[in-house]
């Protein structure tokens, strides 16, 4: 799917639609802490499916319990409707 470049109106409206992401140096960013690395790990593991099937990854770093999200568009150089779908998947996929 092609990516559509946000609107400065999808841009605005971003604190209100994503409440648990912040914007940081123009990237959708998000930390979450689990129990443990097996809990981390799974998590990861269901974003990683979610984002084969999007066709869309996430930029991201895990340290045993933690993992911290950063989503862009590389194709478009900033912040697309995928970034959104991505970040409305992975906030599904926290349990
Ligand atoms: C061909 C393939 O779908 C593209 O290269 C996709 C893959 N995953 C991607 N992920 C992200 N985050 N940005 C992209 O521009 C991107 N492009």
């Amino acid at each position: 799917m092609a990516a559509k470049p946000l609107t400065p109106a999808q841009i605005a409206a971003l604190p209100t639609e994503l409440p648990q992401w912040t914007v940081r140096e123009g990237k959708l960013h998000r930390e979450l802490r689990f129990a443990d690395f097996s809990a981390a790990f799974g998590f990861m593991t269901r974003v990683a499916l979610a984002a084969e099937a999007l066709e869309h990854h996430p930029e991201w770093c895990n340290v045993w319990n933690r993992v911290t999200i950063n989503l862009t568009t590389h194709d478009t150089g900033g912040l697309s409707d995928l970034d959104l779908a991505l970040a409305q998947q992975i906030d599904g996929l926290v349990s």
